[in-house]
């Protein structure tokens, strides 16, 4: 259902990955790995739409994205490093106010649950900016309880979560994926016993040096194609 074909990314002239062609499809989890810098966010945040600079195609259900865009936004939930949420609205206005930008309703029911879920009942009136690290996190991460998006993009979602929060998360990606959600995830933490759906994409593997490898191998092989280094 989203389809990723040579894609490739360079930023101020260094090459981060190239000829990355990759499919996911409906029930399977995607676990991007990768040196730091490796361009692990720079991916996540081509294919949340948040950055046009890339080589290559993406389709979104057999289309070119940039033409089913609205489809794909209300599709996608994005979890990236700095989540938005606002430092002056409490955790319920927040959930609120995030469900509102996709396009979703959630009732004072699914709200108080979502909340729940996290751990965070018992701060319902508290701004969120006098909540600590881990919880101003859980207000972004509380979404997925509610979530009707099926593509998940989250961007390292583990950091800054204890122990509880992280075997939360671990059921709702699990759960997710069993009733043929898609995930797209970045994280240092081993998720491979979640299920039989999740790869594993190390992008080390499209960097730019193994481009002038296979550059220096093909010079053998094809001696009047000129080769710049
Ligand atoms: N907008 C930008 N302008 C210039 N360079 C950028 C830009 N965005 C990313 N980079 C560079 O691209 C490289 C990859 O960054 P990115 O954040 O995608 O790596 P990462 O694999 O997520 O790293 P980490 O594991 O440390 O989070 C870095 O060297 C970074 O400085």
């Amino acid at each position: 259902m989203l389809e990723l074909v040579k894609l490739g990314c360079a930023r101020d002239d260094r090459s981060l990955f190239r000829n990355l062609s990759v499919k996911l499809s409906p029930g399977e989890l995607l676990q991007i790995e990768g040196a730091n810098g490796s361009g692990k966010t720079t991916l996540l945040r081509v294919l949340a739409g948040l950055s046009g600079d890339y080589q290559g195609n993406i389709f979104w259900k057999g289309k070119k994205l940039s033409s089913v865009y609205a489809d794909f936004r209300l599709s996608t939930f994005y979890f990236g490093h700095k989540p938005a949420v606002k430092a002056e609205l409490t955790p319920v206005e927040n959930i609120v106010w995030r469900a509102s930008l996709r396009n979703e309703q959630y009732s004072q029911q699914q709200v108080l649950a979502a909340l729940q879920q996290v751990s965070l009942n018992g701060y319902e009136d508290t701004p969120c900016g006098q909540l600590s690290a881990g919880q101003h996190r859980r207000v972004a991460l509380a979404d997925l309880f509610a979530s009707q998006s099926s593509l998940w993009i989250l961007d390292e979602p583990f950091t800054a979560i204890d122990f509880h929060g992280v075997a939360w998360l671990e059921t709702q990606l699990a759960r997710h994926v069993a009733s043929g959600g898609m995930v797209i995830i970045t994280s240092h933490q081993s998720l491979s016993e979640l299920s039989g759906s999740h790869r594993t994409l190390r992008l080390d593997d499209y960097s730019f040096a193994d481009a002038i490898e296979e550059a220096i191998e093909g010079v053998g092989d094809d001696q009047d194609e000129e080769v710049f280094l």
